[in-house]
């Protein structure tokens, strides 16, 4: 019947991440567990592809397989691993599971199998269930068989990816793309808004073009600049990064093009500059709005003839350096405020590239969340640590002025605080919107307390009809919280007609 199932989901003619959604989804259901996840290795951590049975943010945190024993075993086997609930290992997924009754998660029963792709070991299936005794030697003999279509679904899917790759001309991850080569330089997200921006960035990479990365303060463009050289023909050479806003007017000639020995008083030697540190790679002129306009007029001179001229030389110095810039600034004010040159500006900004702000990337949210309490998990020796429902909401509800850095600056002082208030690192902690301390409307925070109020708690019983109220109740008032109380934009964002909305609510008593 299963094997009838998965081969189901693996013909299927939908997108590879659904087909291994479906996928995830049937063998929960089969082995009857709390959780199935998918994890896919990349360097020393495991990374969540497809899951069912977690919180959503969950699949924004990467595990470093080194930190979490029960991953590390399942690599090292080629069998299926059945962890007995006597099992003295940490499970990496305590206080992720949706459906786990109580903050601590139960004796249960676990186990895995890693996955191998072309002989490489891709990544690991992880199977959770709440009950004891639900998995024995047969289900890891059915496990071991069934992995097999796991292996197929995701071979597909990668074949899928490098067909339409050779379709656009583009390599992939098959055929030699790079992959993030330290958990710093993983972009997280799933928004479309973010997917298409990647994409956009992936594609201009190969051009030899300057590129400009637009976008508020924090949204990641320094990670973006990163992602671009990694991309580019060039990634084999060097990226080299200039803060612009940090280079002082006296010494930006010298930092930039470098200068010849006694150019000036503490010229003891001579010394190339950032040019042609960055000669055949890329060089990153990170807040160029900030640059002086008197080193604006000497950058647009090297860019126009493609050689440096050390300080205090008359030798010419052929560079070849692609430029990739970013701002936070509006340029074309500061064009029109003549406070930068229109030409510097045109050479630059060839292929603008915007980076949209997080607020507009709602679906990022929770990933990057999951992502920064890992990383203070780790760092604080804490067992576990997770978002309570209210804590997710009001992290959507706030705009994020300061985008991800103010996420994971959020995230880091909300655990911090647990800590200080005496959480104990052997319990899971649980960040409330307390620690979270956002500066959100206060009617917002009410709509929360109704939330958190109306959820049903785990051992209620409760019939499914009233447990459908119950839900369309919490996902029309979260939207209407989420939209300041605009019902037709709450409509908008559940997916339904205006008017059915207030019919449902009249009848759900909310209005
Ligand atoms: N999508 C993402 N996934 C993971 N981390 C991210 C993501 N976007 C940004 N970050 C992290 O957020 C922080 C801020 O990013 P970054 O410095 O690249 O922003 P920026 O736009 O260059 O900011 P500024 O304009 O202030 O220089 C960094 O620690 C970066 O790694």
């Amino acid at each position: 019947m299963l094997q009838q199932s998965l081969l189901a989901d693996l013909v299927t003619d939908v997108p590879a991440p659904v087909r291994l959604q479906n996928l995830v989804k049937t063998l929960r259901q089969h082995f009857h567990c709390g959780a199935v996840v998918l994890l896919k290795r990349d360097s020393d951590a495991l990374r969540p592809i497809a899951m069912h049975g977690l919180v959503d943010e969950a699949l924004g945190r990467r595990f470093v397989v080194a930190e979490h024993p029960r991953l590390a075993t399942l690599l090292a086997s080629r069998n299926p691993v059945l962890f007995e609930p006597s099992s003295s290992l940490p499970d990496p997924y305590d206080g992720l599971l949706s459906d786990q009754p109580g903050d601590a998660l139960p004796v249960h029963d676990c186990m895995g199998i890693s996955l191998y792709i072309e002989g490489q070991c891709w990544g690991v299936l992880t199977l959770d269930a709440l009950q004891p005794g639900t998995f024995n030697d047969q289900s890891t003999i059915e496990l071991q068989r069934f992995s097999l279509i796991v292996e197929a679904a995701i071979r597909v899917g990668s074949l899928e990816q490098q067909v339409r790759a050779l379709r656009q001309n583009q390599p992939t991850s098959g055929s030699g793309n790079p992959s993030p080569n330290n958990l710093d330089n993983e972009i997280i997200g799933k928004s479309s808004a973010l997917r298409q921006v990647i994409s956009e960035l992936h594609t201009v990479a190969k051009a030899e073009l300057p590129v400009l990365l637009l976008g508020e303060t924090g949204v990641g463009k320094e990670l973006f600049a990163r992602e671009l050289h990694r991309y580019s023909k060039r990634a084999a050479k060097p990226m080299i990064y200039v803060n612009c806003a940090a280079l002082p007017e006296s010494l930006a000639e010298s930092e930039l093009f470098g200068h010849s020995k006694g150019a000036f008083s503490g010229a003891t030697s001579e010394r190339g500059g950032r040019f042609e540190a960055a000669h055949g790679g890329t060089l990153f002129l990170d807040e160029v709005g900030e640059l002086p306009l008197s080193i604006q007029a000497k950058l647009l001179r090297v860019l126009q003839n493609g050689e440096v001229q050390r300080l205090g030389s008359d030798r010419h110095r052929k560079v070849d350096v692609r430029i990739v810039a970013a701002t936070n600034r509006n340029l074309q004010q500061q064009v029109r405020d003549e406070q930068f040159r229109a030409d510097l500006y045109h050479r630059l900004s060839v292929y603008p590239l915007p980076i949209p702000p997080l607020r507009d990337r709602e679906d990022d949210i929770l990933l990057l969340a999951g992502h920064f309490l890992e990383l203070n998990r780790s760092r604080l020796g804490l067992r576990a640590i997770r978002l309570s429902a209210t804590a997710e909401i009001a992290l959507k509800q706030y705009r994020w002025p300061g985008n991800i850095r103010e996420l994971e600056h959020v995230i880091s002082r909300a655990a911090i605080k647990l800590l200080s208030a005496g959480v104990e690192h052997s319990s899971i902690a649980t960040i409330t919107e307390q620690e979270l301390d956002l500066n959100l409307p206060s009617h917002a925070s009410a709509e929360r307390q109704v939330l958190e109020q109306t959820a049903i708690p785990a051992s209620e019983a409760i019939s499914l009809r009233d447990a459908v109220d119950f839900t369309q109740k919490q996902m029309i008032q979260r939207a209407l919280a989420l939209e300041d109380g605009k019902w037709s934009r709450a409509a908008k964002r559940l997916g339904v007609d205006s008017s059915n909305l207030h019919k449902l609510a009249g009848r759900l008593g909310i209005k």
